[in-house]
């Protein structure tokens, strides 16, 4: 498979490269020649495949001959070695639960695909690589994660001061040597603007080798589309007479664009929804047409705190630059803190299922849209264990916590202050 750059289409490039780089030249993201068709017949047989076999078989076309089978095998079975349970929250309402890896996020598929693919490439390599990350509150614990010892890679990780969670930031300030958090006082789109500044910049290029571990990565990217492939082979089982709508949670747009191209290469979906928060940039957009991206603001779904989001360009060409197609297939909608809180307590009081934040905004999005018995999924893509001081506040219960969650809050948090400046991250790079 071959890559182009969306912004400059000229510069075509292998997985490997794309892996490497992170960002093409101009800011551009790297965006694959052709989609994979899959007829009926190939459904069927992807339905029966066990996880890790349907893993290889949907990434193989990707990777290409960039790494042999025998070890893209071992990567993806590493990668999606826990569970991706479909549950019914209530007669019509299911949930897939993304939120059963190491770091309780949906990020932990993405972050150990190209932490794998990465030590592969690096094996080679004689320099060691400067892996450079921003993130709202998940990513930057799945990547930490993923990528803690591996050799030859050192992870910087841009997130912003006091707009994550208490666990997001142990998870990202309590790591191995390799990782180093920096904590940028401005909001996650000032860090996400460092970061895609930091690739374009000569100086820092020729002292570090540079790539990112964001959804800008193909590597960090194309392997959420596993998630959908599992719901697909989950929901086949409920013998359900229409594909389903699928509401998705949406901060940089990488979770659902990776859904929207599963189902062009053939997975059937009725529709999707992208749900926001007040972060609304693109429900704005597909009402009026214009793209204005205001200033970020905080709220209770965190890694949803994004308003100018990487992949919405990926989304695009997926329908080539034609909104209106764009439309028939993808609605999307802002909701309210207080309507998410609103939907935790209901949810929580009526069915016994306690939504994350995150999760809390799809449910209202799905529910907007579906009438009461069609049938709709929502991405569980956070665990509510991440968001004890909103959910203990609202619903007056006590979240156990986990193992893991245990042993982190015994840790002392590690991490560097940093202006939202450029010319500030770039000296911090250079010392490196
Ligand atoms: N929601 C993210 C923001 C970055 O998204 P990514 O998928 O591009 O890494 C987070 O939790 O950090």
């Amino acid at each position: 498979m071959k890559y182009y750059n969306i912004n400059k289409p000229e510069e075509i490039v292998d997985f490997k490269t794309a892996c490497i780089k992170g960002q093409g030249a101009e800011k551009g993201l790297f965006f694959p020649e052709s989609i994979p068709a899959y007829s009926s017949q190939d459904l069927e047989e992807l339905l029966a495949l066990p996880k890790e076999e349907l893993a290889f078989k949907i990434m193989k076309p990707y990777v290409g001959s960039s790494i042999p089978d025998e070890v893209l095998r071992q990567i993806v079975s590493e990668t999606v070695n826990f569970d991706f349970p479909l549950e019914a929250i209530n007669t019509n309402r299911y949930i897939l639960e993304l939120f059963h890896g190491p770091t309780l996020a949906f990020k932990d598929v993405g972050a150990r695909f190209m932490s794998r693919c990465l030590g592969y490439f690096n094996k080679e390599n004689t320099r060691d690589t400067t892996v450079l990350v921003a993130t709202s509150g998940d990513t930057g614990g799945a990547v930490a994660n993923g990528f803690e010892n591996v050799t030859g890679v050192k992870v910087v990780i841009l997130y912003p001061s006091g707009k994550v969670s208490n666990v997001q930031e142990l998870q990202l300030t309590t790591c191995a040597s390799n990782i180093t958090a920096l904590e940028v006082n401005g909001d996650f789109d000032d860090c996400q603007a460092l970061v895609k500044q930091a690739f374009g910049d000569k100086d820092i290029n020729g002292h570090l080798q540079l790539t990112s571990a964001n959804s800008i990565n193909v590597a960090r990217w194309l392997p959420q589309q596993l998630y959908y492939w599992f719901a697909y082979q989950a929901w086949s089982r409920l013998n359900k007479s229409e594909a389903p709508v699928i509401c998705v949670p949406s901060g940089n747009f990488g979770n659902i664009c990776a859904g929207i191209l599963a189902h062009i290469s053939g997975m059937p979906v009725k529709h999707f929804i992208a749900a926001c928060n007040s972060n609304d940039t693109i429900p704005r957009f597909l009402e009026s047409g214009s793209y204005i991206a205001n200033k970020t603001v905080a709220t209770i779904s965190n890694a949803m705190d994004v308003s100018a989001p990487s992949n919405f360009v990926r989304i695009l060409e997926l329908y080539h630059q034609k909104v209106m197609h764009l439309k028939d297939m993808m609605t999307s909608v802002s909701v309210s803190d207080d309507r998410t809180k609103t939907t935790i307590k209901q949810v929580y009081e009526n069915d016994r299922y306690l939504l994350d934040p995150h999760a809390a905004v799809a449910y209202t999005a799905l529910n907007d849209y579906l009438k009461a018995d069609d049938w709709g999924i929502i991405l569980g893509t956070a665990h509510p264990v991440k968001f004890p001081e909103t959910i203990e506040a609202l619903l007056g219960i006590e979240i156990e916590w986990s193992e893991n969650i245990k042993v982190l809050r015994e840790r002392s948090k590690q991490s560097t202050f940093l202006a939202p400046d450029f010319e500030a991250f770039k000296s911090y790079l250079l010392k490196r």
